[in-house]
């Protein structure tokens, strides 16, 4: 069979001839200098390209446009992700670097071999605890906050903090309960500070005050 016949479809043309296809060509190239990107042009293309995160970048006289691909994929995949954190500002948070000895590691070992973490001297920690007496400790050995109607001494942890002393000062004296879900509410201070456990809120006076 001869395959170079013009009736062997394999290799049938459906293109131009060569010889026109190097004119195109080298017309194309003689109207290079007419072309010209229209700023309308590249604007439409930006808005559209920005559901995807895109630069802008220059390099001499040229601009052109980045897509990171890879942040383009992840939105694509989990949608409800990207809703969620579209929709809610993320809070700066700031770790504190540890000084010595104050690692999460020394904080359990303290919680560990420390006998009165919570300053209670024999008391119990199911005492009922008025806000009013909360708002009494806020200095020395004796930091108070609440916690989920739980009263902690925090004052031992506050160099434990991976957040910082100063954002750990906030909720001193104070109920603390929405500025730490406020930042971490994932946080499980139930086990973290359960030996700072100094009683259970007495919230019978706001009660009453609200009926
Ligand atoms: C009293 C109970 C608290 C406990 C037991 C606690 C515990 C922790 C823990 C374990 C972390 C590290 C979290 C992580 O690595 O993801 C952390 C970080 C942090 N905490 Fe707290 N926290 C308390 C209260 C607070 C309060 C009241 C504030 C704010 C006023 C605060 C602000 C922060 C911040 C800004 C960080 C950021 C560090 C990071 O990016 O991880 N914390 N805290």
């Amino acid at each position: 069979m001869d395959t170079n016949g013009d009736d062997d479809f394999t290799f049938s043309r459906v293109s131009p001839p060569d010889s026109e296809l190097v004119l195109e060509a080298k017309d194309l190239a003689s109207h290079v200098n007419d072309i010209s990107l229209e700023k309308d042009g590249l604007d439409h293309q930006s808005k559209s390209l920005k559901q995807v995160s895109p630069m802008e970048k220059t390099v001499g006289s040229l601009s052109f446009t980045v897509i990171d691909s890879s942040s383009s994929k992840k939105q694509s995949n989990d949608s409800s992700e990207s809703l969620k954190t579209s929709a809610k500002k993320p809070i700066a948070r700031t770790k504190v670097p540890y000084e010595k000895g104050y690692s999460p590691m020394d904080w359990m070992k303290l919680t560990r071999i420390h006998p009165d973490l919570a300053g209670l001297k024999g008391e119990s920690n199911r005492r009922l605890i008025s806000m009013d007496e909360v708002k009494k400790h806020r200095s020395g050995d004796s930091m108070w906050t609440v916690l989920k109607g739980r009263v902690y001494n925090i004052a031992p942890y506050m160099k434990f903090h991976p957040g910082g002393v100063d954002m750990l000062m906030k909720a001193v004296g104070r109920d603390g309960t929405f500025l730490f879900n406020k930042y971490h509410a994932w946080v499980n201070f139930e086990i973290l500070i359960e030996k700072c456990l100094v009683g259970v809120l007495d919230d019978t006076k706001s009660k009453k005050q609200e009926a």
